[in-house]
């Protein structure tokens, strides 16, 4: 078991890559090597800091970041997901990422919105234990499909005067999975923070198996020998009933999002990848180069780390 906490997603993903080498065990789920922790709990104190950036060790994709976000907030299985991140499309059975999170939490069993449902709990009883969203569904999850969610649920607490949010996950890839994981967790964290005009506070991140695969333990060896950056995402919040308009634009590119908020942000990066992969190279470094704060220096980090391989493909997360 370990215990980590940091202040930022950076040196916490830092501290967990030095935990799972020195203290990790070989283990080979579906015939894959992997070095694993069993038993991880990781606090971020500051889930504004949720940006994992450890250049030039580990620089991530922060368009298929944001694509991911809003993908799972808007309750969507839709595989325009696909176009950020090549490689779901493997995972896939009938075309369909079966374990997809989104219409779960929005429309578990066809109806519940469980983020309504936390919304309403927490509104009436504010010290309320009851606010959990899940994600796992055993009458889906044991028929055999490529993607069973690694994530099983959330639960909300406001103590304080501030909102706890804790996930429990069976299976984390740490080199691949959690920069992606934790960003979009910790954004649903401050958006509900908004939705219950509380602070955002300590998020907690559980998980089973915390594990690295063998062919990424040398590039994780190596973070621990760079600097993490520890920049702060704007503050960000919607009013709850225009949360799926307000997707709806940024994903679909509408360009009358007001400028200069985050929302605006997400969907400049959402068009500059967008544009990327038409191969209008330029124009997506001029739109990363123009896009505020610590997602546009990330896009701009993402297109010059990119190896020629991935500049023809886009597949590399
Ligand atoms: O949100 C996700 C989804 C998947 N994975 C990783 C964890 C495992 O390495 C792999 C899934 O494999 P199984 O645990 O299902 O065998 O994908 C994550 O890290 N985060």
């Amino acid at each position: 078991m370990i215990v980590l906490t940091a202040d930022s997603a950076s040196e916490l993903f830092i501290a967990a890559c030095q935990a799972v080498l020195l203290n990790g065990r070989a283990v080979c789920p579906r015939d894959m090597v992997t070095t694993e922790v069993v038993g991880a709990h990781l606090c971020l104190t500051n889930p504004r800091r949720r940006l994992v950036a450890v250049p030039p060790a580990r620089v991530i994709n922060p368009a298929f970041a944001v694509a991911e976000a809003l993908w799972i907030l808007s309750g969507s299985d839709d595989p325009w997901i696909f176009d950020f991140n090549d490689n779901l499309r493997r995972y896939a059975d009938d075309g369909v990422l079966q374990g997809a999170y989104g219409p779960r939490i929005r429309r578990w069993g066809g109806g519940v919105d469980q983020l309504d449902a936390v919304v309403r709990k927490l509104s009436s009883d504010r010290d309320s234990r009851q606010a959990v969203v899940q994600i796992y569904d055993p009458s889906r999850d044991h028929r055999g499909y490529r993607d069973v969610p690694c994530t099983l649920g959330y639960r909300f607490f406001i103590r304080q005067g501030r909102l706890v949010m804790h996930t429990s996950m069976r299976s984390q890839d740490l080199w691949l999975g959690f920069p992606y994981d934790i960003f979009a967790t910790t954004l649903l964290h401050e958006l509900m923070a908004g939705w219950l005009g509380v602070e955002v506070g300590e998020y907690h991140h559980h998980v089973d198996s915390l594990h690295l695969y063998a062919e990424n333990a040398t590039a994780a060896a190596e973070c621990l020998q760079h600097q993490p950056e520890v920049a702060e995402m704007p503050p960000i919040s919607v009013a709850w009933p225009n949360l799926d308009a307000v997707l709806t634009q940024v994903i679909s590119g509408d360009s009358g999002l007001p400028g200069g908020t985050p929302w605006n942000a997400f969907g400049r990066v959402l068009a500059g990848y967008r544009a990327w992969k038409a191969g209008e190279r330029d124009q997506a470094r001029q739109l990363a180069h123009d896009t505020p704060g610590p997602l546009g220096t990330a896009l701009t980090a993402w297109y010059e780390h990119l190896t020629p391989a991935a500049l023809t493909t886009g597949a590399v997360a």
